[in-house]
């Protein structure tokens, strides 16, 4: 992206975007819609906008908040459903939309007499479901019926969790599968620990399934991004961002669409108590303006959000390490690393399960320190091939250093080429794994394909060959490594 734009100050929060807390944010433009260009640039930005929701929408949403909220952007049609347009000139510095807390639907809009039922097992993002359910149960009666009726209907939603079985079956491969079982059980309890309370509310919610609730849920979400130690335990919401309100949905600003390659964040000003975006680049009328909800793979854009991109620089992949309890030391070697803590393992459990995840991200061929593996996957692979002598050396070798184990390479150097082929024998077993599961998803073009299924396949596919390409490029620097090892 180009110009960047600094815009922080104490007051503001970084929320939605979790990686843009570098303080500067920048909108980019792309996908601009091949318009019909008249002498005005104001019809020249017509010819896509949504004309229903954009003459009523900011209207309602302005004499709402009563103050403006943007007189630079237009609500429009986009091949990924609603998005914003600049509809006339923007200048870098301007701001392009403010939107106050006060328009911003959060925890606290739900009525107290419901909330206080709630124990703390409760999540904000489903406080946040439920008052979505329960204006949508009031119809036009809501005072939020413009908003809650220009949500994604539920057969526009493809977050994994909504996938059908067979559709599941495609990504087995990815980690991916096991975190959407997992969000669909968080989801149901979440569902089993609200239902005492609406229960007693049967004129808001009844008849709310979980299917409803979880539909709800998936417009809030809240979830965190996984293997990833940047991103471990950061908030990650589909249309949602966090204030001192709790988790909110801000109108209008969540028609904005997502570019992973923009450094754009829409910022939430404590003091002024509202959200922003400011234009760090001039805008032509007609251009989508797009930010980045974050550096996210598309393992966590299908699973949080419900689409992917075809090439995602952020792609992941997870390789897991079985190791059987009768490995050579085994539980000497458990025990070093326990004590030294390698970040790799977290607790006595995970040792005596003997299996271990690790995130691994694309390697450039050229990376000397091979940048993408994690050092704590090659020091367990160190120490896992080593005799009691060298995990003694090891041992006192931590201890005099920054105690850190085996984050260098071994002394013996057919070890240490022992140690990172085990890697490769795991990521290559991956690589067969993936290819054939890219090759049994089939033709993308099978005229039998409904266009849903067509387009989960599409994010099956997408998934699969980005976290393959991953696995690739590690195994391609591992082999560079180890040959190099043996030259030398
Ligand atoms: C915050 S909303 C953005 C507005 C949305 N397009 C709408 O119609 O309301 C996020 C949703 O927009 C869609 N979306 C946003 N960026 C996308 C992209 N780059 N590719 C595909 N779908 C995208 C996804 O359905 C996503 O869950």
């Amino acid at each position: 992206m180009q110009t960047l734009v600094l815009v922080g100050s104490a007051n503001f929060t970084y929320t939605w975007c979790p990686l843009a807390r570098r303080h500067f944010f920048t909108l980019s433009v792309r996908h601009r819609p091949k318009l019909k260009f008249s002498t005005s640039s104001d019809k020249a930005c017509r010819s896509y906008i949504d004309e229903e929701c954009d003459e009523d929408f900011l209207p309602w949403l302005e004499q709402k908040a009563c103050t403006k909220i943007s007189s630079m952007l237009s609500i429009g049609k986009s091949a990924h459903g609603r998005a914003l347009y600049a509809s006339k000139p923007i200048q870098a510095g301007d701001c392009i939309l403010r939107v106050p807390y006060s328009v911003q639907l959060a925890p606290d809009n739900l009525p107290p007499e419901i909330c206080s039922l709630f124990g703390d097992e409760v999540s904000s993002v489903s406080k946040v479901a439920l008052l979505l359910l329960h204006e949508q149960k009031m119809g036009q009666k809501s005072e939020w019926a413009p908003y809650i009726r220009r949500l994604p209907q539920p057969f526009e939603m493809h977050n994994t969790i909504f996938w059908s079985d067979d559709e599941l079956e495609m990504i087995r491969q990815s980690v991916i599968y096991q975190e959407t079982i997992k969000q669909r059980n968080h989801i149901e309890k979440q569902f089993m620990a609200i239902k005492p309370a609406t229960d007693q509310f049967p004129q808001c919610f009844e008849d709310v399934s979980l299917k409803d609730f979880a539909y709800a849920h998936a417009l809030v979400l809240w979830t965190r991004t996984f293997g990833d130690d940047l991103f471990l335990d950061i908030p990650v919401t589909s249309r949602a961002w966090e204030s001192s309100r709790g988790v909110s949905m801000i109108p209008f600003a969540d028609f904005l669409n997502h570019d992973g390659t923009s450094e754009a964040c829409l910022m939430s000003h404590e003091g002024k108590q509202l959200s922003e975006v400011i234009a760090e680049r001039d805008y032509s009328p007609g251009d989508q303006v797009l930010i980045s909800y974050g550096k996210f793979s598309n393992s966590s854009l299908v699973l949080d959000f419900g689409f992917t991109v075809p090439y995602n620089i952020y792609d992941q992949a997870q390789v897991e390490l079985n190791i059987p309890q009768h490995y050579h030391l085994f539980q000497m070697k458990l025990e070093l690393l326990q004590r030294f803590k390698a970040p790799a393992i977290k607790d006595v459990n995970e040792f005596s399960s003997s299996e271990k995840l690790f995130t691994i991200k694309e390697v450039k061929f050229a990376s000397k320190k091979g940048r993408g593996i994690p050092q704590s996957f090659r020091a367990f692979a160190r120490v896992l091939c080593s005799n009691a002598q060298e995990l003694s050396d090891l041992e006192s070798g931590a201890a005099q250093s920054d105690g850190r184990l085996a984050r260098s390479p071994l002394k013996n150097k057919s070890r240490e080429i022992e140690a990172h082929e085990l890697i490769l024998s795991k990521i290559t077993e991956q690589i067969n794994e993936y290819d054939a599961c890219i090759k049994s998803l089939g033709p993308s073009t099978s005229q039998n394909l409904v266009r849903k299924h067509a387009l989960r396949r599409q994010m099956a596919h997408d998934l699969l060959t980005g976290e393959l390409r991953v696995l690739k490029s590690a195994s391609a620097w591992l082999k560079k490594y180890c040959a190099t090892l043996l030259e030398g």
